[in-house]
Order: structure tokens, then sequence, then C-alpha cells
């Protein structure tokens, strides 16, 4: 049995026509049912739902054989426990640092003032203001990160970006890009060993489905 750990919404969706690639068919709609285990048209291959930031620690724990998850879990969580074979060149967006629009960040960076941070991503935020030398206070958050400048909880956000419409629709401003993101599959090393030919085979069908849709 193959394990497959998916997050439920974009990541799902984006995984079905991969998966469709590789003639599995998901047998349940994780919008309708409660059920966490879906079964799939291929005896041997099963898919659980987990929240998005679960994803690494199920696949480097083997709680299951795979999973997809986006750069930026992987970059907070660590990836080292796990293989990354493969870009999937879904779910794209990218890391921004973002502000109100009343708020001079070009200013208050060439100042030196010390900048308070709220993000899900302190990894990512903490390497990026270390690098760039300014001092921040990293505030750490669990979700709608836009409403910390608007509260006056932080002067700026590091938070993932992909119209833009969300910081649009609260007065927000893209000052930095740090970095572009899309989502990975992994495998758990100890089942690439174990059950060598199926992952091999799944991850040769993703690499097929990824190259031909990147030609169109
Ligand atoms: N607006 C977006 N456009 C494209 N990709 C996105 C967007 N937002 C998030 N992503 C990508 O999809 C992944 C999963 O996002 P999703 O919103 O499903 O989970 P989440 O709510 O961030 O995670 P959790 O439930 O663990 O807090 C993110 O890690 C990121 O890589
Ligand atoms: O630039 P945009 O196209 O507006 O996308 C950016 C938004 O997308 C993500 O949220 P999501 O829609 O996944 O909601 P979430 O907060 O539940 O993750 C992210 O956290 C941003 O808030």
């Amino acid at each position: 049995m193959i394990t497959l750990a998916l997050s439920k919404g974009r990541i799902f969706d984006d995984t079905l026509p991969l998966l469709r690639a590789a003639n599995i068919e998901v047998l349940d709609n994780p919008e309708t049912s409660r059920k966490l285990i879906l079964d799939t048209n291929q005896p041997g291959v099963r898919v659980v739902l987990v929240r998005a930031s679960d994803v690494p620690t199920y696949v480097e724990n083997g709680g299951a054989d795979l999973g997809i998850t986006g750069r930026d879990t992987l970059i907070e969580h660590g990836g080292q426990g796990m293989y990354q074979p493969l870009d999937l060149q879904i779910a794209k967006c990218r890391i921004s640092v973002a502000v109100r629009a009343d708020f001079d960040y070009e200013r208050a960076v060439k100042q030196g003032s010390r900048l308070r941070v709220a993000t899900k991503y302190v990894a990512i935020a903490r390497e990026f203001f270390a690098a760039k030398g300014v001092h921040v206070d990293l505030i750490k958050l669990y979700g709608s990160m836009e409403l910390a400048p608007l509260t006056g909880l932080a002067d700026a956000i590091v938070d993932l970006v992909s119209t833009g419409n969300t910081l649009k629709a609260n007065h927000l401003v893209e000052v930095e890009r740090i970095m572009d993101i899309s989502s990975r599959l992994v495998v758990n090393q100890a089942s690439l060993k174990l059950k060598q030919a199926p992952i091999r085979a799944l991850i040769d069908a993703f690499a097929k489905a990824v190259a031909e849709r990147s030609e169109i």
C-alpha cells in the first residue's frame, strides 16, 4: 500500500490532474465527505488528508510514504529528512513583505529602525531580514497575517501573495519579494527503499505530466 498525504483545497485540487496522469482516481470528494482516508481506483494507493503544515511531519515520520507540500512549508519544517524528487509547479505564489500603504518601509529600513514583523513563516523571515541586516521582532501568527499591520500589532508582514487581491483588499502593499513558491513531491526515505517500484512509477508519471504541462 502506498499512502499519499495531501491537504484539502488547492493542493488537493491541483494534484488531481497529476494523479489522473498516473491512472489514479480518488474515489471520495473531500469537500463533501468527512473521511480522512480516501480510497482510489487502485487498491494499492490511498490518500490521507492532513493540514498543509502537517504534510512534512507525516512524510518524514512514515505516516505517509509521499506527500505534496509548498516550498514555504518545507523550508519552515526543514526538509532534510525527506527526498524531494520533483517540483510539481502547482500552487504557485510568492512569499513577500507587505506593509500598510501609509508606512514608509524604505525609510524605516534606511534608518535602521527595529521592525515588528508578523508572520507564519518565522524561519524564512528571520533569514531574509538577517541577510539584509535589518533588526526585527518576529511575531508568530497562524493565519490572517494581513490583519496585523491594520491593528497595530506589527509594522510589516511576511506572507504568501498570488494575485495580490488579499493585500489590496486590506490596503497593504508588497514592498519586497522574498522567494517564489510552488509545491514539491516529498518522499519518505525508508519508503523509497522498501517500495521502490511503485513509488518510482508514481514519480515518473508525475514528472511526465509536469513536463507535458510546461510544454503547453
Ligand atoms: N493564494 C495562493 N495561491 C497559490 N498558492 C498558494 C496560495 N496560498 C497558499 N498557497 C500554497 O499552497 C499551500 C497550501 O495552502 P493552504 O491555504 O491550502 O494551507 P494553509 O491554510 O496555508 O495551511 P495550514 O492549514 O496548515 O495553516 C501553501 O503552503 C502555499 O505553498
Ligand atoms: O494574493 P492572493 O491571490 O490574494 O493570495 C494570497 C492569499 O492566499 C493565501 O490565503 P488563502 O486564500 O489560502 O487562505 P488561508 O488564509 O485560509 O490560507 C495567503 O495566506 C494569502 O492570504
